[in-house]
């Protein structure tokens, strides 16, 4: 389905490559999860997955075609078949959190019934059942800014339940969630994407999870993958590998300075 071969990318926003050669297929209705310390660049491999950017070097190829050799608007129809939850979803303030999930299914429709969906949306009930499997129902008419963060999150899932994409990727999707709910969201990603058919790309900070729930995992080191199969695969050596602390290659500080004596005067 999708494809990279030997690509370099740089991060969003960035201009130095960031991701050197990663070799990535993904097949339809395929589910992997995505591990890697703090700036491995799991954030930049959904980016590419989601053609927000071309590679520096190496190829992506969709379906056997390079999106990045086709007109814009190819580009943006085979967008629309790939959905990405960011880490904070951008959601706008003082919409309905109706209206917010729905608008994941604006892509697919046509102008009339979008306008219908903003202004009083007639697939409510879908998401209610979205919100329902993420623990949220009660707030599908409250206001997105009104959302603690945990809850905006999960509305920011339910966006992919609903959508019609055939790529779902969820970028550390359980960040905002206490352990309860962060097994009810994956449960209910990987739930629903096996249910259509769609791929899912999920990065995880939570090792534990990611071994526990997807039978694929990629562990990126340094921008650059380093292992790439069932969790089975993954043991105590290439986690210590994974998550050795930077500060292990960080310079030695130098000692605070002295605090400086308070004239006498100051201290009554
Ligand atoms: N706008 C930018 N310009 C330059 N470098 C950037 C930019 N954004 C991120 N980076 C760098 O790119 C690298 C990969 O970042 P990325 O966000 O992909 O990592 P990540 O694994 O998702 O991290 P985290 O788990 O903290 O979200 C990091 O070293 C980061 O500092």
């Amino acid at each position: 389905m999708i494809r990279l071969g030997s690509a370099d990318a740089a991060a969003l926003g960035g201009a130095a490559p960031v991701l050197h050669g990663i070799d990535l297929a993904l097949a339809a209705g395929e589910q992997i999860a995505v591990i890697g310390a703090s700036g491995a660049g799991k954030t930049t491999l959904l980016s590419l997955l989601a053609l927000m950017q071309a590679p520096l070097a190496g190829r992506l190829e969709l379906d056997g075609t390079d999106p990045w050799a086709q007109s814009r608007s190819e580009r943006q129809r085979l967008r629309a078949g790939i959905a990405l939850a960011p880490q904070q979803p951008p959601l706008p303030p003082r919409q309905r959190v109706a209206v917010a999930v729905l608008a994941a299914r604006l892509p697919g429709m046509s102008l009339a019934r979008s306008l219908r969906t903003l202004w009083s949306p007639p697939d409510a009930p879908l998401a209610q059942a979205a919100l329902e499997q993420l623990g949220v129902a009660d707030k599908l008419w409250q206001r997105v800014d009104r959302l603690s963060g945990g809850e905006r999150q999960r509305v920011g899932l339910a966006r992919l339940l609903v959508s019609d994409a055939r790529l779902w990727l969820a970028d550390e999707p359980l960040a905002a969630l206490d352990p309860a709910r962060a097994e009810m969201a994956l449960t209910a990603l990987r739930r629903n994407a096996a249910e259509r058919g769609a791929a899912l790309v999920c990065s995880l900070h939570q090792v534990d999870l990611a071994l526990k729930h997807f039978p694929r995992v990629v562990a990126l080191r340094a921008g650059r993958i380093v292992f790439d199969g069932p969790p089975g695969g993954i043991d105590e050596d290439l986690l210590d590998e994974l998550y050795r602390s930077q500060d292990e290659s960080a310079p030695e500080l130098a000692p605070l300075p002295q605090p400086v004596p308070l004239p006498q005067a100051m201290c009554r």
